[in-house]
Parts: C-alpha cells; sequence; structure tokens
C-alpha cells in the first residue's frame, strides 16, 4: 500500500536469529518494535490511567470492535470525537476486527460468504458481522491500525476445513479492503490463517501479500496449540512476509512465547494475561510466577520482585498487596496489575537492547533459568 499511514523502519536484525529492531510510525505517534502492547478492550487497559501507562512504557494500546460496537457503540464513539478524544489516549490504537470475540465469545453463530451470523454475548439479540461492517465500526473508532475480519479456526480442525476457513478469509480480506473509508488515516493489516498446516499458511499469506497491506497480524494461533507448535508455526510462516512491514503475533503470551516469537521475527504482541491474572493475585517476576495471595508472604516485607523498578515494587510489600487481594480491595488489584503491565513491557524494553548487542540468544538462556522455565 503505498501511501498507507502506517510506516515500517527496520533498524537492524539480530546476528544469531530471526530477531529485529524496528519502529512503527502512525498518525498518533513512532513506537519501538519488537513491542508488547497491553489490552484496552472496553476503552480502558483494566485498572490503569493513561498517565500510568506512559509512565511505564506503553507504545500503544488495544481495543476492540465487538466489545465497543456493543458496549457503547461505534457510532456514540465517533460523536465524541473517536478512541483517542473519548479514552483520552493520544498515541497509537489497535483494534482487533471482532472476528475472534465472534468465534470465542458468541453463541450459536453461522458462518455464511457473506459474514457470521450470531447472538450477542450479553443478551442474546440477533447479530450479524461482515468484513465491512466490522471495517466500518474501526472506521468510526477511529483506531490507527485496524484488523482484517477473519475466522480464526481451532487449531486442530481439519485439513479441508481449514482450507476453506482460509480462501474465505482472504475474500473477506479483499472485501475488508474495499470496504476501507480512512485509507489516509488509519492503516489495515491482513491476518494470515492456516492453523497448523504449511502449505495453508503460504497460500494465506500469498494471497494477503498480493493485497499489499501496511502490515500483517498471524491469527490462529495462542488458541490452544503446544509453545512447541506455535514455535513451529511460525518457523514457517514470517518468512513467508515481507521483511519492510511489521508482524503482529496476536493473542501472545507468557514470558517464554514473545522472546521465542521474537527470535522468530515478530514485532508486535498482545495478550490479556498481565492484567488478568493480576486480578487474582499473580505476579510476573524476574524468579517465576508468585501468588501473592498464598500463606506465605502474609509477613513478607519484600516487594513482588526486587528486580524491579515499578510503582508497586518501589512503594509496596508482599504482605501489603495480599491483604489488599485478600480482603478484595481494588487497590490490590491496581498494584499487581502495574506490576505485571510493566514486566512485560520492560521484558520487550531488555529483548531490544539485547537484538542491539547481538545477545539474544544468551538473554533468553539467562531469562528463561531465573523465571524457572525448564528451557533446554
Ligand atoms: C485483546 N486481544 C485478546 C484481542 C486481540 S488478539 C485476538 C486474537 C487472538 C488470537 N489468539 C487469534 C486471533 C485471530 O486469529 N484473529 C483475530 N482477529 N484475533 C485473534
Ligand atoms: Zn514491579
Amino acid at each position: 500500500m503505498k501511501d498507507s499511514p502506517i510506516k515500517y523502519r527496520l533498524i537492524k536484525t539480530e546476528k544469531h536469529t530471526g530477531a529485529r529492531l524496528g519502529e512503527i510510525i502512525t498518525p498518533h505517534g513512532t513506537f519501538p518494535t519488537p513491542m508488547f502492547m497491553p489490552v484496552g478492550t472496553l476503552a480502558t487497559v483494566k485498572t490503569q490511567s493513561p498517565e500510568e501507562l506512559k509512565e511505564m512504557g506503553a507504545g500503544i494500546i488495544l481495543s476492540n470492535t465487538y466489545h465497543l460496537w456493543l458496549r457503547p457503540g461505534d457510532e456514540l464513539v465517533k460523536k465524541a470525537g473517536g478512541l483517542h478524544k473519548f479514552m483520552n489516549w493520544d498515541q497509537p490504537i489497535l483494534t482487533d476486527s471482532g472476528g475472534f470475540q465472534v468465534f470465542s465469545l458468541a453463541d450459536t453463530r453461522k458462518i455464511e460468504e457473506e459474514g457470521v451470523h450470531f447472538k450477542s454475548h450479553l443478551n442474546g439479540a440477533p447479530l450479524f458481522l461482515s468484513p465491512e461492517k466490522a471495517i466500518q465500526i474501526q472506521n468510526n473508532l477511529g483506531s490507527d491500525i485496524m484488523m482484517s475480519f477473519d475466522e480464526c479456526p481451532q487449531f486442530y480442525q481439519p485439513y479441508d476445513y481449514v482450507k476453506a476457513s482460509v480462501e474465505r478469509t482472504s475474500r473477506w480480506a479483499e472485501r475488508g479492503l474495499n470496504a476501507h473509508a480512512n485509507k489516509d488515516r488509519q492503516g489495515l493489516f491482513g491476518i494470515v490463517q492456516g492453523a497448523g498446516f504449511e502449505d495453508l499458511r503460504r497460500q494465506s499469506a500469498r494471497d494477503l501479500v498480493s493485497m499489499d497491506f501496511p502490515g500483517y497480524s498471524i491469527g490462529g494461533l495462542a488458541v490452544g496449540e503446544s509453545h512447541e507448535e506455535m514455535n513451529a508455526v511460525l518457523d514457517f510462516t514470517t518468512s513467508m512476509l515481507p521483511t519492510n512491514k511489521p508482524r503482529y503475533l496476536m493473542g501472545v503470551g507468557a514470558p517464554d512465547s514473545l522472546i521465542d516469537g521474537v527470535i522468530r521475527g515478530i514485532d508486535m504482541f498482545d495478550c490479556v494475561l498481565p492484567t488478568r491474572i493480576a486480578r487474582n493475585g499473580t505476579c510476573m517476576t524476574s524468579r517465576g510466577r508468585l501468588v501473592v495471595k498464598n500463606a506465605q508472604y502474609a509477613e513478607d516485607f519484600r516487594p513482588l520482585d526486587e528486580n524491579c523498578d515499578c510503582y508497586t515494587c518501589k512503594n509496596y510489600t508482599r504482605a501489603y498487596i495480599r491483604h489488599l487481594i485478600k480482603c478484595d480491595e481494588t487497590f490490590g488489584m491496581r498494584l499487581t496489575s502495574t506490576h505485571n503491565l510493566h514486566f512485560l513491557i520492560n521484558l520487550m524494553k531488555n529483548v531490544r537492547q539485547a537484538i542491539m548487542d547481538d545477545n539474544l540468544l544468551e538473554f533468553r538462556q539467562d531469562f528463561c533459568e531465573a523465571y524457572g522455565y525448564n528451557k533446554e
């Protein structure tokens, strides 16, 4: 896409892996890659203010087409001046297309060439999403990076089902591109599907690359397959994509998956993990997961992570946070969410440095040993 508002600048490739250091330029600012993107499904990254997100180095956040279409409605957000104004976030925003939520949330859905008929997960009302509708909603939201409407098949679906699904997703991508109203202000990514089948991933990538999207998402992963299966798909998929465009691995992930995705040439990641596990007091630390609710921390007056410089670790102890979580105090979830988001954003900062220093594999070895991953 010649005049796309989304530009990728490749700065350096890491000497021993497929990892790359880059930056993505958008109408709302530029962010470095590889980057972890906090998820703000309902126009808020749960418990965090925009100022706190900027403070911790969040370069871009996610929001969600399906959820915002249902509540408060994309027309309302448009009337408010778009998502940036509505949620007081003046940096880049990426929205998913709603496809995934229809397949993961909605009851009784019927997939047709035209689009998907399903029932609202909120009140059971009949709904219909098509590629054109998904693009129109994202145009109304005004996100900087939009996603094509796709089907995310389960990883273990039979070959013939996945083949038909990939071919329909490619047709949907083209329809979405034709329906895109703000090509000068919003970039649209194609989403590569194909489950674990190399030839179907190649067919999907070839179809989408021929449409010249400004960036490409790798979908259909982080849907229950093993870590090894995900890595195997990435091993052959990223090389099918152009090197001068960003690659976004959707729905990933845990610290080891982020590092392994970067090694295989991924630039962008998103996952609800940090805020989701924070709500029940589970924290990611440099020494592995710590469930602060556990009794062993009742009189532990150390920070969650003695190697962390986040607001939570600089000011509060495990004992205090455990007390708040046990009493269902909202501030407890705020503190654990702050720490977990900071942990993944900071991990990506350290990974970018390791790419600069050409020692990403040593970094991975040290990180995984300290975290307790029994890596080979
Ligand atoms: C906030 N996030 C949970 C939502 C953004 S990522 C959602 C998401 C996650 C995963 N794993 C696969 C896919 C996929 O194949 N297609 C789409 N459109 N979205 C996906
Ligand atoms: Zn911390």
